[in-house]
């Protein structure tokens, strides 16, 4: 058992488990889910929001930062958390995934991945050691290696090479980590493919890492895919590290990873559907902007006691978000934030009473059964 994550209780009845990860910046309960936050900001959060929402950790980025405002500033600035006046645990992705993801013009070789800045069209090149280094002049508490995550539709020829540049990345990686404070996590790529899946994380595995996320998901693939690579490296990943799943995802996805015995998950989803008006609710989903909530005085959710629900009425929300008042960011993000921290709450709390294959039958069936 590694001396920084401890499985607190193992569900009686299927894969989930409690756990507490221990970092720099503080303790974790698991499963986690990671509010993110693109540019050193949770869009339309302050700090104080975040805590009050039950955030315990957040996301940041390499590539953004690394391109602005620099990491070097950031580093004299005395770090990411002085910065954003953020005292809990950050991490921070390795940056490929948002080079592969936001810039046209970019070249992958194998020393690292050469792109034009989006923001002002300069070019970079992105290595393995670069990254790391940008991660520890960030001061995150958590870092990953640098990954190649390929194409949902790429074939396995492709997906092979892949991995296997992905696995010479993580080395270099780990060598290039110098940090001992900061927990370092493998990605595991290989596409669909179960056998390059078990390859991928076999060859993590003789590198040897704090963590492992499972990255080269939820980039468009079927959801029956993205559950059977879910149930594949489930049994392969070591069950006493973290087990992190990148980019994921919906209410029902949270779910479900949690009962194949995943511990972490990051996703753009709240924060991005709350500004455009689209939030989550223990009825399912609410479109805020529809003409049925004009007169509605009730609170969005009456089951959530965030800040929001307790104190605004869907009509109000409703004229903010139709009106473009950035308080309807602030308020929407605030209310989705507070909904999934408080899903991996009530999670965490079905897990510990062995009660964990129960809530997942009922979830599904309150997500879907309430009609808008
Ligand atoms: C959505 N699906 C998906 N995401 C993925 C990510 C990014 C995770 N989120 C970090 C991120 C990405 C963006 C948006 C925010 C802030 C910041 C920039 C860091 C979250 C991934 N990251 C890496 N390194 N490797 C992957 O294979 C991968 C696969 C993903 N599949």
């Amino acid at each position: 058992m590694p001396d920084h994550f401890q499985v607190e209780h193992q569900d009686g009845g299927c894969r989930a488990r409690t756990g507490r990860l221990t970092t720099p910046h503080g303790e974790i309960q698991t499963p986690i889910f990671m509010p993110v936050g693109t540019n050193a900001s949770v869009k339309a959060m302050r700090p104080e929001d975040l805590t009050d929402a039950g955030a315990q950790i957040i996301l940041a980025n390499t590539y953004h930062l690394y391109l602005r405002p620099g990491h070097r500033l950031v580093e004299e600035l005395g770090g990411l958390h002085r910065f954003m006046s953020w005292d809990r645990p950050i991490l921070t992705d390795s940056g490929g995934f948002q080079v592969y993801s936001l810039t046209e013009l970019r070249k992958i070789t194998e020393e690292g991945v050469k792109f034009r800045s989006h923001i002002d069209g300069s070019m970079h090149l992105l290595t393995p050691e670069l990254s790391i280094k940008v991660q520890e002049a960030l001061g995150a508490d958590i870092i990953m290696c640098f990954d190649e995550c390929p194409p949902a539709d790429a074939g396995r020829e492709y997906v092979e090479r892949s991995l296997a540049m992905t696995t010479r990345w993580a080395q270099r990686s780990k060598d290039a980590h110098t940090r001992r404070d900061q927990l370092l996590f493998g990605i595991v790529q290989g596409g669909r493919f179960s056998d390059l899946r078990q390859r991928s994380l076999q060859e993590l595995q003789g590198i040897g890492f704090d963590g492992y996320a499972l990255g080269g998901l939820s980039v468009g693939e079927e959801k029956p895919v993205m559950h059977e690579v879910m149930d594949a490296c489930s049994d392969l990943l070591p069950a006493d590290y973290p087990r992190y799943i990148m980019g994921i995802g919906t209410p029902e996805d949270l779910v479900e990873a949690v009962w194949r015995g995943y511990d972490m998950f990051d996703c753009v989803m709240p924060t991005r559907n709350a500004r455009n008006g689209m939030l989550f609710t223990s009825q399912g989903r609410v479109n805020i902007k529809r003409k049925q909530y004009e007169q509605d005085q009730g609170p969005l959710d009456p089951a959530c006691s965030c800040y929001v629900c307790r104190n605004y009425s869907r009509a109000y929300l409703r004229h903010l978000f139709r009106s473009g008042e950035i308080l309807a960011s602030m308020l929407n993000t605030h209310h989705n934030i507070a909904w999934y921290l408080s899903l991996m709450g009530r999670i965490r709390e079905a897990i510990r009473q062995d009660q964990f294959e129960a809530f997942r039958k009922e979830f599904y069936h309150q997500q879907h059964t309430t009609a808008e």
